[in-house]
Parts: C-alpha cells; structure tokens; sequence
C-alpha cells in the first residue's frame, strides 16, 4: 500500500446553529484512504457518517453550517480550494453516488444525455462522442439494450437501473475516489450485490472507494477497511479482517451481535443495542457511547482518543493499524466482550463467521 494517501483527514468538526444553539455533529473526526482501497463507513443513523463525507466534499452549503480541519485530497487541501477547482474535483477526481439515484439525475433530460453531458464537462469531446461512451458505459453497468435506453428519461428506469446509470456516470471519468452514501439501501437484495459487483469492479480499475452503510453485512463483503462511527467521532478503524474477528470497542461489539444471518442459529430475540444513539447537542464531554455501555467505568468521563492502544501482536502501523477509542484495558477486550454478552441471550460468535 503506498505511503501517501489519496484523502487524509484531520480533525474534521461540523457544527449547525439551530435555534437550540450550535450543535456539534461531527466532532473531530480524523481518517484517511489510501489509493485503490474501499474503506467501509459504518454506524447507527445519526452517527454523523453522512454529514461527514458531504463536508469533504463540500457540499454542506446551508449558511448554517461550520466546517472546520484538513481535507487532504492528493496534497491538495480541499477546504482551502477556490469554488470553481472544487468543482472540478467533484465529479472528476472525486465522484459521488447516494441512496437516491434522482438527486444525481435531472427528469427532464434523457439518461444517455445526462451521462454524455458529464463526460464534456470533464473533456473536450464532441456531443456524437460523448453520446457513444455514454451508452458504451450503460452497457458495461448491465443495462440491456444500452443504445435505445440511453435515450429513455430516469422515469423510465427502475431504482436499480437509476442506481447504475449513476454508477455509470461516476465511471465516465475514472474517478480516483468513489464516495457512495447508502448506494444500495433502497434496492432489493439481487440489485443490491450488482451494486456492490460494480463498485468492486470500479475499485479493480484503480478507484478508491468510500461506502457508507448501516449495515455491517455490505461492509464484510466489500471494504478493505473499516471505520466505526458514533456520535460524530470514529470508535474504531482497521482492516476489515480484524474489525470483525477482533472487534474492540463495545459499540462494535453490539453492531456485529445486531446483524441478522440467514442459515445462522434460531434467535429468540436479535439482540440490539441497548439505549438510544446519542443525540446531536448532547454528545458528553469523554467517551460518546458511554451512556450505553454496559462496561463504563471512571475515566470513561474522560474522552478517549483514537489509538493502537497497548496490544501489540495483532496491530500493524499505518493502513494496517486497528485503533479505537476506549478505556478497556486491552488484554481483557476478548473476556469483556464475553462478559458483556451474557447479558443477552442467543447471541451468535460473529467472529467465527465474518467473511475472510
Ligand atoms: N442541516 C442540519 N441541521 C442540523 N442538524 C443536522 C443537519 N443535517 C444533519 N444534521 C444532524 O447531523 C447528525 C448526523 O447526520 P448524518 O446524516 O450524517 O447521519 P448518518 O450517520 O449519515 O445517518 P443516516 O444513516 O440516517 O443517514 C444527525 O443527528 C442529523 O440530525
């Protein structure tokens, strides 16, 4: 993996003045992609994941909003560009696909001319050009019969097809990151996985990708690595691998024990959660998940800071590193999990059956 990340975040922090006063939604929030890898985001509604990924790219326009830290972009901080080399990055270098295809596609123009008007934004080619890779690029996503389709209107499409029609548009440019909000949530599940086949195969042409999901399921089967929110802040960050064979943080732990599993043991109750995620203006001064944690203590008072901890054997440095942010002394985490188990009943080991 080289040394130089693609994106690097630093202590990013967005607050929005309500009428309650400034409430911090994400709150100090440090990550960073390395070039060809896909980072699976993932967290409780709320958790700031959303609001997150939209002030990297500088789309929290309300004049309500505050963003502060570094967005590094390939060296470039992001937050300090002028508007218009912003938007050359945006939908250039950096593409975008959320949950609802429309907000990407206009009704009123064909999606082949939607697709192909993208492209010469981007490059000086001829609108004959440009129409001839669009509906090149709608039969590589898989829609059939691209050449007569990509002349139908986005009503004209069902959600899966708006969905890659979209991905399609982010492949016109070969985009060095792909950030994806959610891409598959409104979908049925045979559309879902050809979403995520096209954001593998998106990855496989050297783009690195940035997935945001509630569902830790799309994270197992697709990221490289992956990061934990809660309350605006990262709980935990690493290789996927050792997120779910050796999850740290007890929010993690939760999330995986949630995670329904076809062909898994007959649950009496899917253990959830307990308590509610916290909500925006009353995130405590120390540890955000404290208030559900089964296993505070003390200096959970105190606000934890994201890191390798004192572990050793099964943590690496860099895009390798696992890191979270709990007090949990570390030898103890795998006998605490266990612990904070037994509370609940029926819970499935998850480790054992986390994809390799
Ligand atoms: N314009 C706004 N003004 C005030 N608060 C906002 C605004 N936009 C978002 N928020 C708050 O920011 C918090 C984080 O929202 P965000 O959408 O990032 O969460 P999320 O983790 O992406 O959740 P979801 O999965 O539901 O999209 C939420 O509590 C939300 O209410």
């Amino acid at each position: 993996m080289p040394d130089q990340p693609l994106l690097d975040v630093r202590d990013l922090r967005v607050s929005f003045r309500t009428r309650r006063g400034s409430v911090t939604v994400v709150d100090g929030l440090s990550f960073s992609v390395s070039p060809g890898e896909i980072l699976g985001v993932v967290g409780e509604s709320g958790s700031g994941k959303s609001v997150s990924m939209l002030a990297v790219l500088r789309l929290l326009t309300s004049p309500n909003v505050t963003v502060e830290g570094e967005v590094r972009f390939r060296g470039r901080d992001l937050l300090a560009l002028p508007d218009k080399e912003m938007r050359a990055v945006r939908g250039r270098e950096i593409a975008m696909v959320f949950q609802d295809p429309m907000t990407a596609l206009t009704p009123v123009y064909t999606v082949g001319w939607q697709i192909a008007e993208q492209i010469r934004a981007h490059e000086k080619v001829s609108r004959k050009e440009a129409h001839a890779r669009a509906v090149g690029l709608l039969s590589d996503v898989g829609i059939p019969d691209a050449a007569s389709r990509a002349n139908a209107y986005p009503h004209e499409f069902s959600g899966g097809m708006r969905q890659r029609a979209v991905i399609a548009m982010a492949l016109s440019c070969g985009p060095a990151l792909l950030i994806a909000d959610e891409p598959t949530t409104a979908l049925d599940v045979t559309v879902q996985a050809q979403i995520l086949d096209l954001m593998r195969e998106l990855n496989a042409q050297g783009s690195a990708v940035v997935l945001i999901t509630h569902d830790m399921g799309v994270i197992s089967q697709i990221a490289d690595r992956v990061m934990v929110m809660y309350g605006g802040r990262a709980a935990e960050e690493g290789p996927r691998r050792a997120v779910f064979h050796g999850p740290r943080h007890p929010y993690t732990w939760g999330l995986l024990d949630s995670v329904p599993r076809v062909g898994g043991p007959r649950l009496r109750r899917l253990p959830t959660i307990a308590g509610m995620p916290v909500a925006p203006g009353s995130l405590p001064e120390g540890c955000a998940f404290a208030p559900r944690c089964r296993l505070r203590h003390e200096r959970c008072e105190e606000r934890p800071v994201l890191s390798i901890g004192s572990a050793g054997a099964d943590v690496g440095s860099g895009a390798d590193a696992h890191r979270d942010a709990c007090w949990l002394p570390d030898d103890d985490r795998a006998s605490l999990r266990l612990t904070s188990r037994s509370a609940a009943t029926d819970v499935p080991d998850l480790e054992r059956e986390a994809t390799p």
